[in-house]
């Protein structure tokens, strides 16, 4: 090769191949804004911008209210609006979600590139946020076969001994509610997917997840990291001033990975140790058997991973907040649940106190079409089992004598990928004196 005529990278200061990146993106944004000024009818939005589209119209928290007065006054459950040269269509009924994520399923079971949350952060090898490509159909096969209704039920002892555990930790320490939720979410999900028993709230792995997880949450929504939009910007060097994102990716991978490696290579070496207990990844590594073959052994890896990942936060949260990812504009629809904002769950039932077949269940929580929920069935049985459990044994209420003014259950979510309840004060008063004993004496036989 005439290395004379080869261009010297090394030579070429970073602020000149910064500058390039951001030149070709520019004109990237133009070219890509004058296609589609020029193409075939899209829905309704607000009016975009050139080149920044909707860019600054885009909430940055209560982004369903939002969308909400879009639907309203643009008159469409379908919307569209673009971002620094991305389009997006926004989805804002159950009904238009059936129609395209269901009837029109090979079309739009995709995934945007993020470029920030994959390809900086790391969370590629979660199929959540996977193209519709082979690697996702083989990880969600591995991943369902150990979560459809079948194999679902075989989880509820576990979570009926792992709530249990949330019922007498809660009337020990009741004022950690909080974390106890999550402790329990991450119990049952370890105990599970890698048969890792976690006791406490800063278990390495429960600690590691809540990390990557809080990257997740910010890297997720559309609209947060400008590199998600200009996707060059990757390659800005993190003293580049503005570039405190690639930092904070550099640290959130280390969680990122970490949530795939960890736990298996623990089963692994306990499987060949020969003391491995049942676990969703010990069946799968039996399946496997001798079979080293680099690929299955991803796609095995990171199905284990992505029930870490989906079980660790949500289970816990929504038993929080039975709401939690519910609160979608589908699932506000007045026409179907009246007074939606208001608590009422006698609206499922009749006069007569029966299940009432016209009020639909908010089953549009758990998503639509092919990438609907894999893990809805054990969520929603370790919700009934919490959520049974905590009424049968507790009086939520407000505190009565509490020293301390805390914060009041206002009703507020935090903003993200998952949105959290505002932190709050409640206590959590035994609903008679047989509870505790009850309570210990279940704990103790852990039957
Ligand atoms: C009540 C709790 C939960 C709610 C409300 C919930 C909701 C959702 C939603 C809305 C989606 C996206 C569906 C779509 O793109 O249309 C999803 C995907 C997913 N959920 Fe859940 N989820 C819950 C619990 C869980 C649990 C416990 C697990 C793991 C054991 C899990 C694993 C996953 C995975 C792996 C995906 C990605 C599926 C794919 O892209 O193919 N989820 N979930």
């Amino acid at each position: 090769m005439d290395t004379h005529n080869a261009i010297s990278y090394s030579s070429v200061p970073p602020w000149a191949l910064v500058g390039l990146a951001l030149l070709i993106s520019t004109l990237a944004l133009v070219y890509g804004w004058r296609i589609r000024t020029k193409r075939l009818p899209v829905p309704p939005g607000p009016k975009p911008w050139p080149i920044i589209g909707n860019a600054l119209q885009l909430p940055k928290e209560k982004e369903w209210l939002t969308y909400q007065d879009w639907s309203h006054e643009y008159g469409s459950d379908v919307l569209y609006f673009t971002s620094w040269g991305r389009s997006h269509v926004l989805i804002n009924s159950a009904q238009a979600a059936a129609e395209l994520l269901e009837k029109r399923s090979t079309l739009y079971s995709g995934r945007p590139r993020m470029p920030m949350l994959n390809e900086l952060i790391g969370f590629e090898w979660d199929f959540a946020f996977m193209p519709y490509d082979d690697e996702w159909k083989d990880t969600r096969k591995a991943f369902t076969q150990h979560f459809r209704p079948t194999a679902a039920v075989k989880y509820r002892p576990i979570e009926t001994q792992k709530t249990r555990e949330l019922l007498r930790d809660l009337l020990e320490t009741p004022e950690d509610f909080v974390e106890l939720m999550r402790l329990l979410s991450g119990k049952i999900i370890m105990g599970l997917t890698y048969g890792i028993d976690v006791q406490k709230t800063d278990d390495p792995y429960v600690s590691a997840a809540q990390r990557a997880l809080r990257g997740m949450n910010e890297a997720g929504n559309v609209g947060t990291y400008l590199v998600d939009f200009i996707p060059a910007l990757k390659y800005v060097p993190e003293w580049f001033p503005g570039a405190r994102f690639r930092r904070e990716a550099r640290e959130w991978r280390v969680d990122a990975e970490g949530m795939v490696s960890a736990p298996f290579n623990a089963v692994k070496s306990a499987v060949e140790n020969g003391n491995a207990v049942p676990s969703m990844l010990h069946s799968m590594l039996e399946a496997v058997g001798e079979d080293t073959d680099s690929y299955r052994r991803r796609v095995i890896a990171n199905a284990a991973a992505a029930a870490y990942e989906g079980g660790s936060e949500t289970v816990g949260h929504l038993i929080c907040n039975i709401e939690d990812r519910l609160k979608r504009a589908m699932l506000h629809d007045p026409v179907v649940y009246p007074d939606p904002d208001r608590f009422m769950p006698e609206r499922f039932l009749t006069d007569k106190g029966e299940l009432d077949p016209d009020v639909p269940e908010p089953a549009a929580a758990f998503g639509f079409g092919r990438r609907v929920c894999p893990g809805m069935y054990m969520a929603s049985d370790s919700l009934w089992i919490t959520a049974a459990s905590l009424l049968w044994a507790f009086r939520i209420e407000k505190p009565k004598d509490r020293k301390n003014e805390g914060p009041d259950c206002t009703g507020e979510y935090t903003f993200g990928l998952v949105s959290y309840p505002v932190p709050f004060e409640c206590a959590f008063n035994p609903r008679s004196d047989n509870v505790i004993p009850l309570v210990y004496s279940a704990t103790e036989d852990n039957i």
